[in-house]
């Protein structure tokens, strides 16, 4: 029974039996010792009394305790031959008397290494004493005893190894497995079958190798060959699960060793896909910060004032600082004297409220040379959430600005001179009369008109006028204080700002060292140029409220300056507020009119001597939205001194060549007609190239085109009029001299030039019939035309009178209300279509 490894109670019961029998009449008990030899506890002797069985169930080992404690402590076979005297027994009287229990003997039982297994006890209903038989059967049976209990705790203990091991096995998270010598799984745990997808039974009797992504299937055959003879191996592999998933594991081989010879392979592997995967997508990370164009930093959170702990190479190329100077530094040594505070302390408190910010600085190089940073810093957090770095990428945008600074400065500055223009001028108008406080200070604005600047642009190109102007800013410039401001308000218009003056003596020391200054010849390309500045002045007063209205005012007060002799200045005052003011909103009128197109143009039939159309004359209209018909008389002038005449008069040129050529499809004939030019357009260098441009994309054939000049056009700028008068007659374009009579001209001047016509002044007409002078004038201009081979036109004949008297002058055409007035295109399209033919 022991061999066959029953249960100890089972066994230590039969030794029981086994001794009762050998010992007639007696009841025999079994108790084992406790692991720490101070008690006994009773295991076996079912024949005892219940209640006896019960009093000795656990039993203190000492001197004088009953037959078995004493037994115990004494470590000799204890004789108690009468219970009930004896005095080992006390306390135990009673029940041993009630389970009619009268002697005992009881033998310690040790076990091979010596120690205290327990004891053995015979019981007898009646006093005794053993004989030398009963001791030597007693003997035996501890002897047994001593091996059935030693024979159990060494089984319980391999028992408790076996489960403590296996426990591991089943519960190990990682795959555990065992393969035999072919390398097929003889166990395997649970993760395994999870790991694969197979069960532990499916999996069991297969190779390894089965399981294996195949470019692995080689390699590991070799490990478990090096495992199998007895090496121990860490390696990682690929496993294909039953769903087709790759799985990256981590193995590691030992060898199974039983009695000193290897009887396979234990294996344990963990799967290790999301790290490998982790560390690819870091490797990747790492990699595209490393190689990152924009500088990134990191710093860590959790040391005392952020030191940096990581630069990539974008960072020391944009800072100049190496990786080894910048670890373990703060980010603030980047900062310098023209770090915005403002944008520092939202760094701060941003990094401090452990928020993202993003901010553009002005950062420093190594070298001390300024960048401008966009930087962008967030804070990383782990997986409690707490910050534990802080990472900054910056991007070097200081081009990016300087383009910024460049447009900004285009859009407030000239181009040409490099002065503040009007926008940058009134913002800065604003701002210094905001800043007016109550010292009594002022602010005056001056406004300076160059004279007479537009012939030296006409005349010698806008090169040498663009240098001009260049000169006139720089001296501009030189004679004001720093604090003051130049502006170019566009032409040949520039204007001052003069700040914290106490009062008008300022101005005029300013304004008397600027017109000499200006007036000093300006050297351009070898040629010395003279001119001079209109200047006019305003000042703020106490009771200003728009600053603005100081640069009209000291608009106005310029062309009072200008109407009073050049080369002076004059103070705004409220007297000549409203003509100058007229004059101003009219100039903005015409520039809106130009834009919507406003203009219109009327056409005056010119008549032979036979009453037959000779052709007409192109004049302007303009139809104020608000203000109703306005004069040519009044706004060409303007016009001109402003250089708007140019787009109006291509314009017109235009329109009248288009209109032609209308008449012409409607079957009214090819007529002539005479378009209006001015200065100012006769003298720019494109005017010819303009001329043809139209002629071409209208189709009028030139010789139906006729321009009329005024003889001023002629003898201002000689030479290069008559070259352009000679290029006209080469095309075939008709010229007629406009006005005549009321200039310096001679008719003997006019002899040598390329003209057609002669217009006589309408003054002269309307004096034809009362003044003697204007009739021989009149008379005398037409037979001198004649004589050089012109024709003549009268403009202006209102009366019947004035029309005969001119008929019989040899007068060639007339032009006047008596035969036609200006009138609309389609008013002449009758006019013509009832004429006789
Ligand atoms: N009292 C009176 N006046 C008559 C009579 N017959 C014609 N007129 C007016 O005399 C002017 C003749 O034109 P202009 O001497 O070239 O004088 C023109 C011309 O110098 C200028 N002008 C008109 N159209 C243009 C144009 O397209 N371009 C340019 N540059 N100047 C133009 O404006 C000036 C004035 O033009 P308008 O007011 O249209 O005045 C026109 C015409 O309406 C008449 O019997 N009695």
């Amino acid at each position: 029974m022991i061999a066959q490894e029953q249960p100890l109670k089972e066994t230590l019961e039969s030794l029981c039996l086994m001794l009762e029998r050998e010992l007639s009449s007696a009841i025999c008990s079994v108790m084992l010792a406790n692991d720490t030899g101070t008690h006994l506890e009773f295991i076996a002797g079912d024949r005892l009394p219940a209640a006896f069985r019960s009093a000795i169930q656990r039993i203190l080992i000492s001197a004088n305790n009953g037959a078995c404690g004493s037994a115990a402590y004494q470590g000799a076979t204890v004789i108690c031959a009468n219970i009930a005297e004896d005095e080992r027994w006390r306390g135990y009287h009673g029940v041993s008397k009630q389970a009619g229990l009268a002697s005992c003997w009881s033998s310690p039982v040790y076990g091979g290494e010596g120690q205290l297994v327990g004891t053995i006890a015979v019981y007898y209903p009646k006093p005794s004493t053993p004989g030398s038989a009963d001791t030597v059967r007693i003997e035996k049976a501890a002897g047994l005893m001593a091996l059935a209990v030693e024979r159990f705790q060494v089984r319980s203990s391999l028992e408790e190894s076996e489960q403590r091991y296996r426990s591991l096995f089943t519960h190990h998270p990682d795959a555990v497995f065992t393969l035999d010598e072919a390398g097929c799984f003889v166990t395997a745990n649970a993760t395994c079958a999870s790991l694969t997808g197979y069960s532990v039974e499916e999996m069991l009797g297969k190779p390894f190798t089965f399981f294996i992504a195949e470019q692995d299937v080689t390699r590991v055959e070799a490990y478990i060959e090096t495992a199998l003879q007895g090496g121990i191996d860490r390696y990682e592999l690929t496993l294909k699960d039953r769903a087709g998933r790759l799985h990256q594991l981590d193995i590691i081989h030992l060898p199974m060793v039983v009695h000193n010879t290897v009887q396979g392979v234990h294996a344990i592997a963990q799967e290790v896909t999301a790290a490998r995967q982790q560390e690819s997508r870091l490797r990747i990370l790492e990699r595209s910060v490393e190689a990152s164009v924009n500088g990134i930093v990191i710093a860590d959170a959790g040391q005392p004032d952020l030191p940096i702990v990581y630069a990539n190479k974008a960072f020391t190329l944009i800072t100049g600082y190496r990786q080894e100077e910048i670890i373990g530094k703060n980010c603030r040594l980047l900062q310098g004297p023209g770090s915005d505070p403002a944008v520092i302390q939202r760094i701060r408190a941003c990094i401090n409220e452990q928020k993202d910010v993003n901010v553009t600085i002005c950062n420093y190089r190594k070298d001390g040379t300024l960048f401008w940073n966009d930087l962008y810093i967030a804070p990383v957090r782990d997986q409690d959430d707490q910050v534990t770095h802080f990472v900054g990428v910056q991007q070097d945008i200081s081009e990016h600005k300087a383009y910024e600074a460049r447009l900004a400065h285009n859009a407030s500055h000239d181009d040409l001179t490099r002065l503040p223009n009007r926008t940058f001028f009134e913002e800065m108008l604003l701002k210094q009369f905001s800043r007016l406080g109550k010292d009594k200070k002022r602010l005056a604005v001056l406004f300076v008109d160059l004279d007479d600047f537009k012939p030296i642009n006409d005349n010698l190109g806008h090169a040498v006028g663009d240098q001009v102007l260049v000169e006139v800013a720089r001296r501009l410039i030189n004679a004001v204080r720093p604090e003051d401001t130049v502006a170019r308000m566009g032409g040949d218009e520039f204007v001052i700002l003069q700040t914290a003056i106490n009062d008008e003596s300022d101005v005029v020391d300013l304004v008397e060292r600027l017109l000499p200054m200006l007036a000093r010849p300006y050297r351009i390309e070898s040629q010395e140029l003279y001119l001079t500045a209109s200047i006019g002045i305003a000042m703020s007063q106490p009771d200003t409220l728009q600053p603005q209205t100081l640069i009209q005012q000291a608009d106005m007060a310029m062309y009072k300056a200008k109407q009073q002799g050049r080369n002076a200045y004059e103070w705004f005052t409220h007297a000549f507020t409203d003509t100058v003011s007229e004059r101003m909103v009219l100039r903005n009128d015409l520039q809106e009119a130009i834009e919507r197109e406003e203009f219109a143009l009327h056409y005056q039939p010119l008549m032979n001597r036979e009453g037959k159309l000779a052709g007409v004359e192109a004049l302007l209209r303009w139809e104020h939205p608000d203000k109703g018909f306005i004069s040519p008389a009044r706004f060409i002038p303007l016009a001109e001194t402003t250089g708007q005449i140019i787009p109006i008069s291509e314009w017109a040129l235009q329109r009248a060549c288009q209109d032609m050529q209308s008449l012409a499809q409607q079957g009214l004939g090819k007529i002539r007609v005479a378009v209006n030019l001015s200065p100012l357009q006769f003298q720019r260098s494109n005017f010819l190239a303009t001329l043809r441009q139209t002629l071409l994309t209208t189709g009028l054939p030139a010789e139906q085109l006729s321009l009329e000049l005024t003889e001023g056009i002629l003898t201002d700028n000689a030479e290069g009029a008559i070259d352009t008068l000679h290029a006209l007659r080469s095309m075939h374009i008709g010229v007629s001299i406009d006005d005549f009579g009321t200039g310096y001209s001679s008719l003997s001047y006019l002899k040598d030039l390329p003209i057609s016509t002669v217009k006589i002044d309408r003054s002269f007409i309307n004096e034809l019939t009362n003044s003697y002078d204007d009739a021989a004038i009149v008379q005398g201009i037409i037979s001198m035309a004649h004589h050089l081979g012109l024709k003549v036109v009268a403009e202006g004949v209102e009366t019947e009178e004035q029309y005969q008297r001119l008929l019989g002058y040899q007068c060639d055409i007339f032009q006047g209300y008596l035969l036609a007035k200006p009138m609309p295109l389609e008013a002449l399209e009758t006019f013509i279509a009832h004429l006789s033919p």
